[in-house]
């Protein structure tokens, strides 16, 4: 450290000089955008402006390159947000998710599309597939499994009535907070709502604080953060967005039971997305029931050693003991591996929907 005095006015001349620098560059960066979209829309009139693949590279590249001291996860979420207002230069994109407002639904939608897109509350996941098949909005966000409840049974059966395609996921660390209102009498608590995912997530910690309370469960816990308003003896387990919309006070923080309590959201939409380098691909395969049909489904995923993400098992609804396998794995529909082992399943299955490759997700 050289012994010269730091001069406060010195720095902050230089910040206003960087603030400068950087305003111009990114008014630089959101023209070359708007020049995108006119260079989209001379290619195809009915051009899709979003580009899940592209956002990733960029949101990758910039990780990769930065040097601190912001950490990268912080350096990746500014540049999220430049990129959404330029997104939203070229068309605002619009994308319904699992409502009310103040859901992780919200938060995890956006997380990945960021401030400058329209975002539209659903009271069920059906409804956010249906809003985006008749394309009342570009995308939908919708809740697929958590670190410690599991898979979203209504979303996977939602999916085999669907064309849907999923353009992208998004992962969400989840920190479930016990919330009451101002006239809740905080020692006089009885009843406590939640989503039963939420309940399930804090299990333990509500056995061990509220044992005798009255858990009730609800549609969303942002319901549940409505609910607590307006009853004096009630309390919600919901998180930060719910807490500050509704004006709730935290009496306990983070009383999920397992620290690492995440859950994983999928973006879905319309379009088949290209490669971005680093992928993923989710589809669901009926099998013939007959012996050793598992084994026959999994083979050349092993054979081409394809990572295996994820494999949940549905009643496929078209007759007793008959089920569907959703599986996850990495790698994209368009490379010869990935291909390979579609073509052997599609052949060993009695039915296969690729539901989509999808960038990996970068948050
Ligand atoms: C600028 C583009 O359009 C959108 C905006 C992007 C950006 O701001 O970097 C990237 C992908 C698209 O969602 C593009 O397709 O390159």
């Amino acid at each position: 450290m050289s012994d010269t005095p730091i001069n406060l006015d010195d720095l902050r001349q230089r910040i206003d000089q960087l603030d400068g620098d950087i305003l111009r560059l990114i008014s630089e960066r959101a023209n070359c955008a708007q020049q995108v979209a006119h260079v989209k829309l001379a290619q195809d009139k009915d051009a899709i402006f979003y580009r899940p693949e592209r956002e990733a590279q960029v949101l990758r590249r910039i990780m990769s390159l930065n040097q601190g001291p912001l950490d990268s996860e912080e350096m990746a979420r500014l540049f999220r947000e430049i990129m959404s207002a330029c997104l939203a230069l070229e068309q605002p994109v619009k994308v319904a998710y699992l409502g009310p407002e103040g859901t992780f639904t919200q938060q995890a939608a956006l997380k990945h599309f960021g401030e400058s897109a329209v975002s539209l509350p659903m009271a069920a996941i059906d409804e956010v597939f249906r809003e985006v098949e008749a394309g009342a909005v570009h995308y939908g966000v919708v809740p697929v499994e958590n670190s410690t409840e599991g898979v979203v049974n209504h979303t996977l059966d939602t999916f085999m009535d669907s064309s849907i395609k999923i353009c992208g996921e998004v992962v969400l660390r989840i920190h479930h907070h016990l919330l009451i209102s101002e006239t809740t009498r905080r020692d006089k608590v009885s009843r406590i709502y939640s989503h039963p995912q939420s309940f399930g997530q804090c299990r333990k910690w509500l056995d061990a604080h509220y044992p005798h309370a009255e858990r009730v469960p609800v549609s969303s816990n942002a319901e549940a953060a409505k609910l607590v308003k307006t009853e004096w003896h009630s309390a919600a387990i919901a998180g930060d967005m719910a807490a500050k919309l509704y004006g709730l006070e935290r009496i306990a923080d983070k009383i999920e039971d397992r620290p690492d309590n995440s859950t994983r959201f999928l973006i879905i939409g319309n379009q088949d997305v290209p490669l971005s380098g680093e992928d993923k691909t989710s589809i669901v395969v009926a099998m013939r029931n007959q012996p050793g049909a598992l084994h026959d489904l999994l083979e050349p995923f092993h054979r081409h050693r394809i990572d295996l993400t994820r494999i949940e098992t549905r009643p496929s609804r078209t007759g007793v003991w008959n089920y569907v396998f959703f599986i996850d794995f990495k790698g994209h529909r368009d490379e010869p591996q990935v291909a390979a082992v579609l073509e052997e399943v599609r052949l060993r299955a009695s039915e296969l929907r690729v539901l989509g490759s999808y960038p990996l997700g970068v948050l």
